[in-house]
């Protein structure tokens, strides 16, 4: 967080210079306006109050400061003739509302890893900036992604509901049971930094098989080879700490990882855990469908911390209800917020979260650092530190 500050100190700085109304410093005419969708985390928003103060007949800053969200009316109104306008992933910024707002804007930087609420392609044209925010959120989404595989697997939400529901009986050893990771497949669609972090996370529980899709050729030899050493790493611990008694991994000589790269199909059709990790995008829009979702064992669980439209939620319902597949975990859904009453969210074997993958005080912090750097980056037309 310190270099993230250092880099906000440095650029207001370069924007005071630049808004100042020295005529040696000042060559434009128009202000720069910057718009701001949100309330910003505190640590940050500091910093846009700090600029809020400076305003003057060459600086405006304007913010949303509803807890409720702008209708596409009330967001334009507020980002009308904008140079920079930091967003969140609700933000529906299409080609018409960029049209709309004007020819000053230079930079849209969201507050998510995710732009499919951005129409980058009209950006392009336009030669608006486009910033993201990666990196950053791996860990806490990968967190995230593990509690569903867990919640899933081991029937998390039908045991809270028994309890609340008084449906707890005696113990009974055949009751709700789950399945455990000692040498199952996980299959990771889109394995990239947040796919890696969630094998990762996976692995010292007894993973022994990753299978993967990704958009680029593959994902080299020293991201396998690191996740060979976590195996390697995890198995030593567990021979150590299980010598006499049983061993968490299982047959302790079982120490090898596989990392492939596979077909949907195969994936698919092999894993006992599938998590959705890549984009959305057309070719991802109801990836997982009808035809494909049959292809999953019976045992096989679902779990998608991605972007909602990536799962056709009617065909995910239908073979939760036919036992076609396990169960589901989901951080994400189409729509969002689902409602209560859909058939996904009453289902036992559907274990829902409210789209909390980044939701922790550090990681947002430091992604709305990094859409503060970008978006002022971009007024000040220097390269972004991450772009779509
Ligand atoms: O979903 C969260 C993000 O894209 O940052």
């Amino acid at each position: 967080m310190d270099s993230f500050e250092e880099k906000i100190k440095g650029l207001v700085c370069q924007l005071k210079a630049s808004i100042s109304k020295d005529p040696r410093i000042t060559d434009h005419t128009s202000p720069i306006v910057l718009a701001v969708t949100f309330t910003l985390p505190s640590k940050i928003q500091l910093w846009i109050d700090q600029l809020t103060s400076l305003q003057n007949d060459l600086f405006v800053i304007k913010q949303w400061k509803s807890e409720i969200r702008p209708n596409q009316e009330e967001l334009l109104e507020l980002c009308q003739g904008a140079t920079g306008i930091i967003c969140i992933l609700t933000d529906s910024i299409n080609e018409d509302f960029l049209t709309s707002v004007g020819r000053e804007l230079k930079v849209v930087s969201t507050m998510s890893v995710g732009y499919d609420h951005i129409d980058v392609a009209s950006c392009n044209r336009l030669g608006i900036k486009v910033g993201i925010t990666p990196g950053v959120l791996t860990g806490s989404t990968a967190d995230i992604t593990l509690l569903l595989i867990l919640g899933a697997i081991r029937r998390a939400k039908e045991g809270i509901l028994a309890v609340s529901e008084g449906k707890w009986g005696p113990w009974n050893p055949t009751w709700m049971l789950g399945y455990e990771f000692v040498r199952k497949t996980i299959g990771i669609i889109g394995l990239g930094r947040i796919g890696i972090a969630v094998a990762a996370r996976t692995i010292p529980l007894g993973i022994s098989k990753i299978l993967y899709t990704t958009r680029s050729s593959d994902i080299g030899s020293d991201v396998s080879d690191n996740l060979q050493q976590i195996k390697a790493a995890c198995v030593a611990m567990d021979q150590l700490n299980n010598k006499m008694v049983h061993s968490a991994l299982g047959n302790s000589s079982d120490t090898g990882l596989e990392v492939q790269k596979s077909s949907l199909e195969t994936l698919l059709s092999e894993s006992d855990i599938v998590v959705i990790t890549c984009n959305l995008s057309d070719s991802t829009y109801h990836m997982i469908n009808s035809s494909n979702i049959k292809l999953m064992k019976k045992s096989a669980v679902l779990v998608n911390s991605a972007r909602g439209p990536i799962v056709d939620n009617n065909a995910l319902a239908e073979a939760l209800s036919s036992g076609t597949i396990f169960a589901a975990g989901l951080d994400v859904t189409q729509p969002e917020p689902i409602p209560a009453n859909h058939s996904l969210t009453s289902h036992p074997n559907c274990f829902i979260l409210p789209h909390l993958g980044s939701a922790t005080q550090e990681t947002r912090t430091k992604m709305a650092a990094l859409a503060l750097i970008n978006c002022i980056s971009g007024v000040l037309g220097i390269e972004l530190a991450h772009s779509a």
